[in-house]
């Protein structure tokens, strides 16, 4: 079968958009307020559909990384260098308003503590339901049906007793089910989960973590996932990026990453894990 110049031209058109990263990061720099450097020249690539993990010790750069993705970093802590895309758009060279129009359209996140991004006074669901309206802009009865729908698809049993229920009323897994509802509302191309679920005693961290599976899986949501805990990057990721000290010291496919590390920090890393049972994670990083 012969191949018209214009459908050869057609499919490498659509080649190269599958295979071009949703989130391209190069050479990320950030300084905290004194002038130290705390994040030196990271690179990083998420491709589309697919789910990245960020693994490192504590004060590595991974958190800082993510703010800066999402425009969100603290006070007198700001990007001196690099370049941050999402698709076509140059996150970095954008006026804080854009970036701002973008957070819950097309990139969101979320954090280790649900409780503390809900309002304590207000139900669940008439939360939910305001995101619905503000970043959807669906009417009020329309955002109350959505709202339980999603509830419902969060894997939330009875979900229009949850929607009338105030945050106290729910355990951290539920809520935390609830802010990744919020999070996908509009639904975004990227979800940053940073220490998602370490807060989670085990068996609840593998729903949520089975949860933003099925969502990476079933709505083709682009993840990267932030953790100090191999096993979560290893049931969730396909790639990883090792953190030490401000920068990059190891990237690769989980699963060679896991039983190859080339780097002596990823291989100490491992080690350390051992301890809390390393079969864990290999067994995790073969299906992957
Ligand atoms: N607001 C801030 N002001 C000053 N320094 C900061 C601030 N936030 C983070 N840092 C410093 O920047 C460095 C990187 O922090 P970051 O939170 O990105 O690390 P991390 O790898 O996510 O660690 P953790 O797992 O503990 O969250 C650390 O040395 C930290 O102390």
């Amino acid at each position: 079968m012969s191949v018209s110049p214009d459908s050869a031209t057609a499919v490498r058109t659509v080649a190269d958009a599958v295979s071009e990263p949703l989130l391209s990061v190069r050479g990320l720099r950030v300084s905290v307020a004194d002038g130290t450097e705390v994040v030196r020249g990271v690179d990083l690539d998420v491709p589309r559909g697919s789910a990245v993990g960020l693994v490192g010790e504590s004060g590595s750069g991974k958190t800082l990384t993510c703010r800066a993705v999402l425009g969100l970093l603290p006070a007198g802590v700001e990007v001196t260098g690099g370049r941050i895309s999402l698709g076509d758009t140059e996150l970095t060279a954008l006026p804080a308003a854009r970036r701002a129009r973008l957070r819950g359209t097309h990139l969101a996140a979320v954090f280790q503590d649900p409780a503390s991004y809900l309002n304590p006074s207000i139900t669940v669901g008439a939360q939910l339901a305001e995101v619905l309206r503000v970043k959807v802009g669906l009417a009020r009865r329309a955002a109350r049906e959505r709202a339980v729908e999603l509830l419902h698809a969060m894997g939330l049993r009875r979900p229009e007793h949850v929607y009338a229920q105030y945050p106290f009323e729910l355990s951290g897994g539920m809520l935390q089910r609830v802010l990744i509802a919020m999070a996908i509302t509009a639904e975004p191309e990227l979800l940053i989960a940073d220490e998602a679920t370490t807060a989670l005693d085990v068996t609840v961290q593998a729903e949520v973590l089975e949860l933003l599976s099925e969502l990476c899986r079933d709505r083709g949501l682009t993840l990267m996932v932030v953790s100090h805990d191999l096993a979560v990057i290893a049931q969730l990721c396909e790639t990883v990026y090792v953190f030490r000290d401000g920068a990059v010291v190891e990237e690769g496919p989980t699963r060679r990453v896991l039983r190859g590390p080339r780097h002596p920090y990823t291989r100490e890393l491992i080690r350390d894990h051992e301890r809390f049972g390393i079969d864990r994670v290999r067994e995790q990083g073969s299906r992957r």
